[in-house]
């Protein structure tokens, strides 16, 4: 035994995670969470209102730093980069879907899947012209690529933001809630597209509400109170 820490390749996993707001009161959103989301799987994050799970999302996608502990990306420890290193690790390997979708209302369907990649600036115009048609080809979106989000559905909306989040190619997809604002048809259309982009090798974790949804993750875990604890039975 040398008492060096195994470090899983590939896959998100929290160590000991915790994540305090400071004040006169301070306020535990996360408490001592450790998870390991593998490649290539769908976790699902539940628990009731209020029990840290968008917090724990924040903190795996390096949206947020934790208090304590830490997050490994493809089992790289990040708490100690600064952080112009952060954003960039953010930029090139996590896309993010929330309830209300964020789309850049002015810009058009493809205008808002190029934002992210304008960001990272590793691809000629033309080239990611050509890749944010294709990724928008693969969720049945292409013909609205000229519209502007106020004119599409909910879910087509959903859809935009998905491929919004696909658009620098990244292996960790983070989705808070995405099928909240949906109807039961459409959810579960956003849910099976998650589900597709898990089995084409993309490590996905996704906060909801939805217990039936949620049966469907091959992987699940339950926040009470900023803590993992045993799914019910009825959740
Ligand atoms: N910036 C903040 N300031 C004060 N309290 C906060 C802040 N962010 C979160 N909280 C509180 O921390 C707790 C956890 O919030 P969080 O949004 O992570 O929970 P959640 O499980 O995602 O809730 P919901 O299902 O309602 O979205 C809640 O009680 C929330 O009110």
């Amino acid at each position: 035994m040398t008492g060096a820490v195994v470090q899983e390749e590939g896959g998100l996993r929290a160590v000991d995670l915790v994540r305090v707001l400071p004040g006169p009161v301070p306020t535990v959103l996360v408490d001592g969470v450790s998870l390991t989301i593998r490649p290539g799987s769908l976790a699902a994050i539940t628990g009731p209102s209020g029990s840290g799970k968008s917090s724990l999302l924040y903190l795996l996608g390096l949206l947020d730093r934790p208090t304590s502990g830490d997050v490994l990306v493809d089992g790289a420890p990040t708490a100690g980069l600064d952080s112009a290193t952060r954003d960039r690790l953010r930029l090139e390997r996590f896309g993010f879907v929330f309830q209300f979708h964020f789309l850049l209302p002015e810009f058009s369907v493809l205008d808002n899947v190029l934002v992210p990649m304008r960001e990272l600036g590793a691809l000629s115009g033309t080239a990611m012209r050509s890749r944010a048609l294709e990724i928008l080809d693969s969720l049945d979106m292409a013909e609205q690529a000229d519209k502007l989000p106020a004119q599409l559905s909910g879910g087509q909306r959903q859809r935009t933001a998905v491929a919004r989040a696909l658009a620098n190619d990244p292996p960790f997809i983070l989705a808070d809630e995405p099928t909240g604002a949906l109807d039961t048809r459409n959810a579960a259309a956003v849910f099976e597209i998650l589900h597709g982009l898990a089995r084409a090798g993309r490590t996905v974790a996704v906060v909801t509400h939805d217990a039936g949804l949620a049966a469907t993750a091959p992987q699940r875990f339950h926040l009470v109170d900023g803590r993992l604890v045993a799914i019910p039975t009825a959740a």
